[in-house]
């Protein structure tokens, strides 16, 4: 850890002083914070996270250091454009550890700052919403004016930053340390996903309850994905702002009803475009591993894992989708329903990875509705 002098600058001029580690250099991005105890790990190859400097509400950041299990993007590598921490640990103390957070963000060159007052951070991104900002050893007037420059999360597409380039196939379900998904069984359908940065949980728990998965890279057509012969489609999360992915929405329309169909975060959003809805920016997002969720249709509330920053305008689906969960925190949409098409999907991450496990049981209704579409 270098521990020289280093700034937060956002974009409206809040300075905030910390100390370099990680990589050296200038990070830029939009400045979140996420509310996970737990997690560090997932949250920084979440792909979700592409072009976003993370902040943890949680104090002491690093204690378990990183190992080869925990990451959630594919290729294993971190996508925070910058992160931010109030204490980095100096010690990995955990039995899985391969190397500690310090080297790890180094190595794969994302620029970090310890000693950031992150409670602080956090009340001036919810009191005045999120904002980009820019870190680094500098000057705060250079960190200002690269802050300004940065690009806004409004209108960018960054699915394209993160999906792969050709299709693959995925075989693995979860390892020693995952949880299972309770009543899975050997279903045999044939999903196709679309990755658009998709987390590797999901892709564990689709081959937990017995599906057999291909992916394919963000712009393939209805065609080419019907052309695989799938029992069901998938549509992941991903980084930016949904309605900018335009290729994945006319996609999406293109195979809502022809197959049964789940989407999850960004995957969500999508589907709610498809279908005429509208999504908007929320004031500061979703973040954290302990969102209240309510199932509208059987009224239990689910701990969830969330990551999102943009939300389905509910009143846009009026009459053309079903609302099913709403978060309890503001009423957002955090689900819909499309019976008559066999299409479904939520705001929130089931796949946890890292948090809670309460809504796990959507993987298995989605082979339910895959076994009703093709017996
Ligand atoms: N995790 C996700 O899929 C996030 C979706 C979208 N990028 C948002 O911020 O709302």
């Amino acid at each position: 850890m270098s521990g020289e002098r280093a700034y937060l600058c956002l974009a409206d001029g809040t300075t905030f002083e910390g100390v370099a580690w990680g990589a050296p250099g200038i990070a830029t991005g939009e400045v979140v914070f996420t509310t996970g105890m737990t997690g560090y790990q997932e949250v920084l190859t979440d792909p979700s996270y592409c072009g976003q400097i993370v902040t943890m509400t949680a104090p002491q950041i690093g204690n378990t250091g990183i190992n080869r299990e925990d990451d959630e993007s594919t290729t294993g590598a971190p996508h925070v454009a910058g992160f931010l921490v109030r204490d980095l640990s100096p010690v990995a103390a955990n039995f899985r550890a391969n190397e500690t957070l310090d080297a790890y963000l180094a190595r794969h060159g994302i620029v970090a700052l310890a000693g950031i007052d992150t409670r602080l951070l956090t009340r001036t991104i919810r009191d005045r919403g999120s904002q980009n900002g820019a870190i680094g050893k500098a000057s705060p007037d250079e960190l200002i004016r690269r802050a300004r420059e940065a690009p806004s999360m409004e209108g960018l597409d960054l699915a394209q930053r993160v999906t792969p380039k050709e299709p693959y196939v995925w075989a693995e379900g979860s390892g020693a340390f995952g949880t299972k998904v309770p009543g899975a069984h050997g279903a045999n359908k044939h999903v196709v996903c679309m990755d658009l940065g998709i987390k590797r949980n999901i892709l564990r728990s689709l081959v937990d309850v017995g599906c057999r998965v291909t992916v394919v890279p963000a712009k393939t057509s209805a065609a080419e994905i019907l052309d695989l012969a799938p029992d069901g489609i998938f549509v992941s999360n991903g980084p930016g702002d949904p309605a900018a992915v335009s290729y994945a929405i006319d996609t999406v329309r293109g195979l809502v009803g022809k197959k049964p169909l789940f989407g999850i975060c960004l995957g969500h959003q999508i589907l709610a475009l498809a279908m005429g809805g509208r999504t908007y920016k929320l004031k500061f997002g979703h973040r954290g591993i302990n969102q209240p969720v309510k199932d509208l249709d059987t009224g239990r509330i689910e701990i969830t894992t969330q990551n999102h920053g943009f939300a389905v305008d509910l009143a846009s689906l009026e009459g053309k989708a079903r609302t099913t969960h709403v978060h309890l925190n503001d009423g957002t949409s955090e689900g819909l329903d499309l019976p008559g098409l066999s299409a479904f999907s939520v705001q929130y991450h089931p796949e946890a990875a890292a948090g809670p496990h309460d809504a796990l049981y959507l993987f298995q209704r989605f082979v339910s509705r895959m076994e009703e579409a093709t017996p």
